[in-house]
């Protein structure tokens, strides 16, 4: 695992605090510990339906969104100039789109077009857990929304690709594929962040989040509302990194044609520093919870919405590695938000939680996913195959291999192919 390589990150030492410090947990919902046995927790069976009145009082009010949660919002210091007069109910109506120059849209196309040369707009309240069977009377070419079941055409299909903003002056939180309200009255909203560089995203970075979707959905009462990939800076500096615009494109390549409800969001590619992955997650919590107020019950009554870092064996175990993470950072995460682990070759991700004093301490906020069927593609070797000339065919999206020969990426790369072959796997 690589370490931290930001010009100006500092090793973190265990009693500092880090800079910049992290947000209040009193703006971070606490919506209870993520494995099953919360239910225990809260008293209550798994078909009991969900009401916030009957948690415990410490709970139920953390998760009720105040009218001081929009006041904050107002204060907060990730606000923009036009971020600063966003109530929330102003921005709920206005969740439901990027604002984006209309250049960047155009005309539908009824051919397969190229990355930059098609448009129409997704859903915008699609449900995650609920997919619509396909009807005879429906369109099937995407119309009002795409369906789960159309997920294996979506690479063939014209649409539109949201295009996120390039600088942070007209930076925007994507919601458009953000549900706006639970499905289901037993269940509390969870949203999943995953953090990396995505040079290139690959069939298993997508995966990951499918297999943590039925792991939440079979072993939690979480719903998930939402999944974002938020690629990593330049400033991180790792090896093999393309520029961070075109990471974050391939990931919208891949997310808008190959998923119904993953987005990602630039907001940590467009940092002028590295922000660590702490500070990343309050992002998130800031744009979901304080700004937008959370998400509506079944009953319409707004709650805040659990945030959870996705991650690989092996990110987690640069947890304990010295100087990478701030044990701050940790309490934080694991504490605060909580992390949903899929299994790595090399990676004994159940001895190391045993072993590392703070992830024990946070365990019940940590849910490790098996991998059924196993899959280690790694950017590495998809970097590699491209600088040989191979073919990295079913690897990853044909999108973003034609996005990656377009703009001849990866190709005259000086990485150390000893490097490549070793490492993780
Ligand atoms: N084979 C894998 N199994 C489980 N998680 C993985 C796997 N590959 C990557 N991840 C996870 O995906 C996230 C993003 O990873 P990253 O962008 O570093 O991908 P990578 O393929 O490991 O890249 P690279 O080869 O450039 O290091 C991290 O949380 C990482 O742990
Ligand atoms: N202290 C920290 O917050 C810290 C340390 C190391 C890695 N990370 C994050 O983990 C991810 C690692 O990605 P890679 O596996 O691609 O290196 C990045 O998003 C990086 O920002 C965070």
């Amino acid at each position: 695992m690589d370490p931290t390589r930001a010009p100006d990150f500092k090793p973190p030492s265990p009693n500092e605090q880090p800079h910049p410090p992290l947000d209040p947990t009193s703006t971070i919902p606490k919506s209870g510990p993520i494995v099953p046995y919360v239910l225990a927790d809260y008293n209550s069976s798994i078909d009991a339906p969900f009401n916030i009145n009957s948690l415990p009082s410490t709970i139920a009010s953390s998760l009720r969104i105040t009218n001081k949660s929009a006041a904050d919002a107002r204060d907060h210091p990730n606000s923009s100039s036009t971020n600063t007069t966003t109530t929330a109910s102003s921005s709920q109506r206005h969740s439901n789109h990027i604002p984006l120059d209309t250049s960047d849209f155009q005309p539908l196309s009824t051919e397969v077009s190229s990355e930059d040369d098609d448009d129409e707009t997704i859903d915008t309240k699609l449900s995650i857990s609920a997919p619509q069977p396909a009807t005879s009377t429906e369109d099937p070419i995407i119309h009002i929304g795409v369906q789960k079941n159309q997920i294996a055409d979506l690479e063939e299909v014209p649409h539109g690709i949201v295009r996120q903003s390039r600088s942070l002056d007209n930076y925007e939180f994507p919601t458009h594929r953000l549900c706006k309200s639970l499905q289901n009255s037993n269940k509390l909203p969870l949203v999943i962040v995953a953090c990396g560089s995505f040079s290139p995203i690959t069939y298993l970075h997508l995966r990951m989040f499918e297999m943590a979707l039925d792991a939440i959905n079979e072993q939690t009462r979480f719903e998930v509302i939402g999944g974002y990939y938020s690629p990593v800076s330049d400033n991180y500096q790792k090896p093999g990194l393309a520029t961070a615009s075109h990471r974050v494109r391939m990931c919208e390549l891949a997310c808008e044609r190959t998923s119904s409800w993953l987005m990602v969001d630039a907001w940590e590619s467009l940092q002028p520093t590295y922000q660590r992955t702490a500070k990343v997650l309050d992002h998130f919590n800031y744009e979901i919870n304080v700004k937008r107020g959370g998400v509506a019950t079944v009953t319409g009554e707004m709650v805040g919405v659990k945030i959870m870092l996705l991650a690989g064996g092996d990110l987690i175990e640069s947890m304990g590695e010295p100087n990478v993470w701030a044990d701050a950072d940790l309490h934080h995460i694991l504490g605060n938000y909580g992390c949903l682990i899929v299994e790595r070759t090399g990676s004994d991700v159940r001895s190391f939680l045993l072993s590392h004093d703070i992830m024990y301490e946070h365990r019940r906020n940590v849910l490790v996913i098996k991998q059924l069927i196993y899959n280690d593609i790694s950017s590495t070797k998809v970097r590699l195959f491209i600088r040989r000339g191979m073919s990295v065919q079913y690897l990853l999206p044909n999108s973003v291999i034609r996005y990656i020969q377009e703009h001849n990426l990866y190709v005259n790369q000086t990485e150390p192919v000893k490097q490549v072959m070793g490492g993780k796997e």
